[in-house]
């Protein structure tokens, strides 16, 4: 018999910490991750590297289908790595016109159906932290504890100038924040799993709190809710 794992899901938009959030969860809690978003990533990615428009939804469904990823957990000292057809792409993949082609991709039904089960394949003891748009809607529905993260945009593009100055040439705050609105729009207004909270879903405005509060906050709910031992 299949031991059920249980879920905590973190949704929300980009920047709002979502990313960080889990990985210091699920390292606290010991714990598997998912970062749903990077197969959007990599699925973009994978498309640009073998000429797929970002529009051809069939041949998406089946790079989708085949995408050959491995996720290789983080270790003290060693963040995660992702590896795509061999190649280690866990930089690359990170770049704002990444985000925004796996946007694209992810608003295509077959693409999201493609790449369900996969996501739930992450499920597996002692437990999961699942970050993404859809993850406490769609993808674990059942999760005993939903987090809906938020932050204003002008925060979230902030964050996130302040995360690539340096690493990335030529980032601007104030297109940082037009793509960050650009990817909200596209994200929430889609008809098919768009990004909105759960109705369970604990919804926490992050654009006052540290890193360090939100996941305090997540903590008292898992002790409130018993779900990690
Ligand atoms: N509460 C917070 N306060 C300040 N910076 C934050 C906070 N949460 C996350 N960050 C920073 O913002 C950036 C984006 O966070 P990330 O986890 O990648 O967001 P998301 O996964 O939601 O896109 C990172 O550099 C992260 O360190
Ligand atoms: N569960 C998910 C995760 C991501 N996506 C899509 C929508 C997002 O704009 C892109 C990239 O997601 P990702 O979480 O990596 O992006 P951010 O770190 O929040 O900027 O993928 C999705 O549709 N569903």
């Amino acid at each position: 018999m299949k031991i059920i794992a249980p879920v905590i899901t973190i949704d929300g938009p980009s920047g709002s910490g979502k990313g960080t959030v889990a990985g210091m969860l699920a390292k606290r809690l010991g714990w598997n991750l998912l970062d749903s978003g990077a197969l959007y990533r990599l699925l973009a990615f994978a498309a640009y590297n073998h000429g797929v428009d970002l529009t051809n939804e069939e041949l998406l469904k089946k790079l989708a289908a085949h995408l050959d990823v491995q996720f290789i957990a983080a270790t003290d000292g060693q963040l995660q790595r992702i590896i795509l057809e061999g190649d280690e792409v866990s930089d690359i993949i990170r770049t704002e016109s990444i985000g925004s082609g796996a946007s694209q991709v992810a608003a295509l039904p077959a693409v999201r159906e493609a790449l369900l089960q996969r996501q739930r394949a992450f499920q597996e003891p002692p437990g999961l932290v699942a970050d993404g748009r859809d993850m406490g809607t769609v993808v674990f529905p059942d999760a005993p504890l939903k987090i809906f993260l938020t932050a204003s945009a002008e925060e979230r593009a902030r964050r996130r100038y302040l995360q690539l100055k340096g690493k990335v040439d030529g980032v601007s705050l104030s297109s940082l924040l037009d793509e960050i609105r650009a990817r909200d729009e596209r994200d929430t207004q889609r008809a098919v799993a768009p990004l909105k909270p759960a109705a369970d879903a604990i919804q926490l405005d992050s654009t006052e709190l540290s890193i360090d509060q939100v996941l305090e906050r997540i903590m008292s709910e898992i002790a409130i809710r018993d779900i990690a031992g």
